[in-house]
């Protein structure tokens, strides 16, 4: 047939390139509201195309209008899940300067993020244990001065006693966020912007939806210790991320930072 005889490998790469790009964005979308409204789109767009090919013209000229328009809408309506998106491909390995890339230093950025992430580990293990509750925001190539504003200024070197202290709960500092930057904690009593996102389990509170929120909008990683069960929660790009052992956990945030 004629389609196939033109058929050429940029077509396959095409085709590929579309089907991964709607996998993530499923991805994104999935569990949240805007999965709906993904399929819907996804839906009119199908019957456009068909409109197009059996040439119906009156009914393809409005679709094609729809979706002309619908696309500064869509802006509108996914600006979480683009940002979101957006955020996944910055901080994808190859972004960051792995693999093939990893023997060049293009920037300060690549250069692996100091952190003593075994103090902080041992801290949040203590903290667990003894239902302290807490919540640590570590950067990584975002900014977090917005935040940081918002919160107490500091610069102590990390180490577990110190972090163990600013969230025991007679402490001043207990409350809100703790920054850390490379191996410093920056700043105590921070507020974080706090996820919208519903489809979250009612187990979790404000401090678990602050992680997620910051975690939506910048690259860092939080690390929560629930008060009311000791759990330690990993929460990344706007996700919990599942570990089933410290040491695997210890592994993930160590990948994360390098
Ligand atoms: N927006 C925020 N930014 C930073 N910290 C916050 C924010 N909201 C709440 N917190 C912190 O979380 C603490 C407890 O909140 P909450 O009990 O709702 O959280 P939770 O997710 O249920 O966690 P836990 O399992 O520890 O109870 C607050 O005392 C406060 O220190």
């Amino acid at each position: 047939m004629e389609i196939f005889e033109n058929f050429r490998i940029l077509d396959i790469i095409d085709i590929v390139l579309v089907a991964t790009l709607l996998y993530y964005v499923y991805k994104l979308v999935k569990g949240t509201v805007a999965i709906n409204i993904f399929i819907g789109i996804v839906v009119i767009y199908l019957i456009w195309q068909l409109t197009e090919l059996l040439k119906m013209e009156m009914l393809s000229t409005i679709l094609g209008q729809f979706i002309g328009v619908g696309m500064f809408a869509l802006i509108v309506v996914f600006q979480q899940e683009i940002r979101k998106f957006l955020l996944m491909i910055g901080s994808t390995n190859l972004a960051r300067g792995k693999g093939v890339f990893k023997n060049f230093q293009f920037s300060k950025n690549d250069t692996i993020l100091d952190l003593d992430v075994n103090a902080v580990l041992d801290a949040c293990i203590n903290m667990g244990q003894i239902r302290t509750g807490a919540l640590i925001v570590i950067r990584r190539t975002t900014s977090l001065e917005f935040v940081k504003a918002s919160g107490d200024a500091m610069e102590i070197e990390v180490n577990r006693p110190i972090l163990e202290s600013v969230f025991y709960k007679n402490s001043t500092l207990h409350d809100g966020a703790m920054i850390i930057e490379d191996n410093k904690i920056t700043a105590t009593r921070v507020i974080l912007p706090v996820t919208q996102e519903r489809n979250i389990p009612l187990r979790f509170g404000l401090r678990h939806r602050a992680a997620l929120g910051i975690t939506e909008k910048t690259d860092a990683l939080a690390l929560v210790v629930s008060e009311e069960s000791g759990e330690i929660s990993y929460v990344k790009n706007g996700e919990f991320v599942r570990y089933k052992t410290i040491d695997e956990l210890r592994e993930l945030i160590t990948l994360d930072l390098s």
